[in-house]
């Protein structure tokens, strides 16, 4: 059986919590024991963030996020701080209600959440809920998480409110600056709206040992930028032809620059040859700007097929529209039998036809073409994003990569991977354009298509964190072609 990588695997909650079953029944750890270590990976963890912080306020709900908090809060006060502690309720359950007696052995006080309380402190420690957030928030807990805003804030596993199986929130929700989750990673901290609410990420798995994970399934995997494995470095003596060529097809009237990103982007990552589909009156601009790609115009769709013969993958949409000329090139693009990578409008076409693939086949949507795809609307999809990536790849028989903030890429047997990088800057114009010339591009070189997507995301996302720095705002698509062709050829992995 392969070595579990603790650091790339992403739980539902009904798994954490069979792992920590199985550390408690089969393992012999306490309930109580893991609940202090708990309190003592959080606590070096608020210590290091934030070493001149002297008052904290502390939030604990009645479960057993609580109890850590309580444990925590007990820590801070030995370790010589100012602690307010804001409990929700006035007791707690299980091991919280010891987590909450020790805590007042210790001299600690509680103070009970009601109107106009607050708690004080240089950070906040929520331990309001945790992976037992049963609805969204409402009521009182909503108020104290509004009360609390615009402190820096520590979450305790998960931020109160964040639902870790989705990443959705939608109720009231804490955001922190960081979460410490504890056990496994749930893997709702990696998409949707846990991307703005958990800050810093930080897995303390407590020491649990090997045998507490045996038997449990993992239900996804982070991302990797190793594009080692999948594409090892090339040999000397070689030529173009060894490296596929990309026929990228779309641009419609108005829309030459989307196909010429995709083009561009499939030479930058390592495509032998790059041919462009294109309408006759963007071929002399795009020739122009970039004489290394070889521009076509298909006004007359007779002018394709042997652009079709000499292609060895195809990556179909960017501005391709959807009038009777983009309609035509999607046609013959897909009885070709080529690999293909399926992008914007041609998702949209793909939507009214599904089709059976004779090759490897890669779909590209956001939000709104995974909706069209599954017949649903932009806000099923995002409610779960997981169940979405799955339903698309299982439905169409192919990988299927559904953009947004955590990417998730998604094989018809199941598997799917998170894409921890990004970054707002990156919701510009042209970005998926350049995306599906960086998956076409792999697969010109010999990935197969699950290899293609994961890597292509990650390292789109990953060009995109280096080419945004800490500007995101003003970020164009093609600032990514230069870090993109530096982590093609390893850099950073
Ligand atoms: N032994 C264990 O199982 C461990 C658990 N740990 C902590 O325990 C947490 C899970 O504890 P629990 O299962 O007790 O769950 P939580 O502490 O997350 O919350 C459970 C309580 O909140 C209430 N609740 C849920 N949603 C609500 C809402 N929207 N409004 C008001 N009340 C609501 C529930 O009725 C229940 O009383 C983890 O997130 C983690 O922080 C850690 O201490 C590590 C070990
Ligand atoms: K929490």
């Amino acid at each position: 059986m392969p070595t579990r990588d603790p650091l790339a695997s992403l739980y539902t909650t009904a798994q954490v919590r069979a792992i920590d079953r199985a550390a408690i029944d089969r393992c012999g750890i306490p309930g109580f024991e893991l609940m202090r270590r708990a309190a003592d990976a959080a606590f070096a963890c608020l210590r290091r963030r934030w070493p001149d912080a002297r008052r904290i306020g502390v939030l604990a709900g009645s479960g057993n996020n609580g109890g850590d908090a309580f444990l925590l809060a007990e820590l801070a006060l030995r370790a010589g701080m100012d602690v307010d502690l804001v409990a929700l309720t006035g007791d707690s359950s299980g091991d919280a209600s010891r987590a909450r007696a020790s805590f007042v052995e210790a001299g600690g006080r509680a103070r009970l959440a009601g109107n106009s309380v607050a708690p004080v402190g240089d950070v906040l420690v929520d331990g309001l809920f945790g992976t037992g957030l049963k609805r969204p928030l409402d009521g009182l807990a909503a108020e104290l998480v509004g009360r609390s805003a615009g402190r820096p804030v520590l979450a305790l596993d998960v931020p109160s409110g964040l639902d870790a199986d989705t990443g959705t929130c939608t109720g009231a929700c804490v955001r922190a600056d960081a979460t410490v989750s504890f056990v496994a990673w749930k893997r709702g901290l990696f998409t949707a709206d846990a991307i703005d609410q958990c800050g810093a990420r930080e897995l303390a798995t407590l020491d649990l040992p090997q045998a507490a994970y045996e038997g449990i399934a993992v239900d996804a995997e982070l991302a990797d930028a190793c594009i080692g494995r999948a594409l090892p470095p090339r040999r000397a003596n070689v030529n173009k032809s060894r490296f596929g060529h990309v026929l990228a097809l779309g641009g419609d009237h108005g829309y030459g620059g989307a196909i010429r990103l995709t083009g561009e982007a499939a030479l930058r990552c390592g495509a032998g040859l790059v041919s462009i589909a294109t309408r006759a009156a963007h071929v002399g601009a795009i020739n122009a700007a970039r004489p290394e790609l070889m521009a076509r115009g298909v006004d007359d769709a007779a002018a394709l097929a042997p652009l079709l013969e000499r292609a060895s993958v195809l990556a179909l949409g960017p501005g391709l529209g959807l009038g009777d000329w983009g309609r035509r090139l999607f046609d013959a693009a897909l009885t070709s039998g080529r690999s293909v990578v399926v992008d914007a409008d041609a998702l949209t076409l793909l939507a009214e036809a599904p089709r059976a693939w004779s090759a490897d086949a890669v779909l590209t949507p956001h939000p709104g073409e995974a909706a069209r795809l599954l017949g649903s609307d932009v806000a099923s999809v995002q409610r779960d994003r997981f169940a979405a990536v799955r339903e698309l790849a299982r439905r169409h028989a192919a990988v299927v990569v559904l953009k947004g903030a955590g990417s998730l890429v998604g094989a018809p047997d199941g598997r799917v991977v998170v894409c921890p990088w990004g970054n707002p800057g990156m919701a510009s114009a042209g970005m998926g354009d350049v995306l599906t010339g960086v998956i076409a591009a792999l697969l010109a070189q010999g990935c197969n298509a699950w290899d293609a997507a994961r890597l292509g995301v990650a390292l789109h996302a990953r060009a995109g964190d280096e080419a945004a720095g800490d500007a995101p705002r003003g970020l164009v698509a093609s600032d990514l072609f230069v870090p993109l062709r530096r982590l093609v050829n390893g850099a950073g992995a």
